[in-house]
């Protein structure tokens, strides 16, 4: 077994980038279609800025090995379409029994988690806090404060990402909204549609 030499990377909170990462990913608006309830509000941000970037990934990836692991910093814009909060795409791990944490560095965050059955969570993510993301569960990151969102996170290298279980359902069965009062709150997605049984219990079977 040939061993890899150990790295370091600096969490730039200021800038929402790992220095010293590996990858860059990004998504720009324009990338983002389909996500919010509000069509119309998400044409107009499109039209102003779709190429802007709004959010960013730098990670460092050793290798996608078994029992490696990715670390890197996520960046997310403030700002709401129409009543929604700014988020990821979200996605389960296409190994789906392999866990994330997530660490606040600047901002507020909420992890929205769901499980395959349609069980919803939600935890705010501030300064310091660090968040555990249990095997098995759908998450997304949602920016609910006025401050990009910035956050550390670290997951197994092999676990992949799949998007489809988010897009076959209509959406999480949950959206992050405005309450109107400056803070978040979550509602029921109208379009959700629940998994059929024997999908649940395939993803649940999943042991790899
Ligand atoms: O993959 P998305 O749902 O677009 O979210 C963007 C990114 O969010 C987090 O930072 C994860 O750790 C990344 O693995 C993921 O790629
Ligand atoms: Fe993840």
């Amino acid at each position: 077994m040939a061993l890899f030499e150990p790295g370091i990377g600096y969490v730039d909170i200021a800038a929402g980038q790992l220095k010293g990462a590996t990858n860059r990913y990004m998504k720009t608006f324009r990338d983002l279609e389909g996500l919010y309830e509000d069509a119309e509000a998400f044409a107009a941000i499109v039209a102003a800025r779709g190429d802007e970037v709004a959010y960013e990934v730098t990670d460092y990836k050793p290798s996608a090995n078994a029992g490696d692991i990715i670390i890197g910093v996520t960046r997310m814009e403030p700002g709401k379409v129409g009543r929604e909060y700014y988020m990821t795409r979200g996605h389960i791990h296409a190994r789906p029994n392999r866990p994330e944490m997530y660490y606040g560095e600047s901002g507020l965050g909420v992890m929205l988690l769901e499980s395959p059955a349609g069980d919803i969570r939600t935890i705010e993510i501030g300064p310091k806090a660090m968040c555990y993301v249990p095997p098995f569960w759908i998450h997304r990151s949602v920016n609910v404060g006025s401050e990009p969102l910035v956050m550390t996170f670290a997951y197994p290298a092999d676990s992949g990402q799949d998007y489809d279980v988010i897009a076959k359902a209509g959406g999480m069965k949950s959206r992050i909204v405005d309450d109107g009062k400056g803070g978040w709150k979550a509602i029921d997605n109208t379009a959700y549609l629940a998994r059929p049984q024997a999908l649940i219990d395939s993803i649940m079977a999943r042991l790899d």
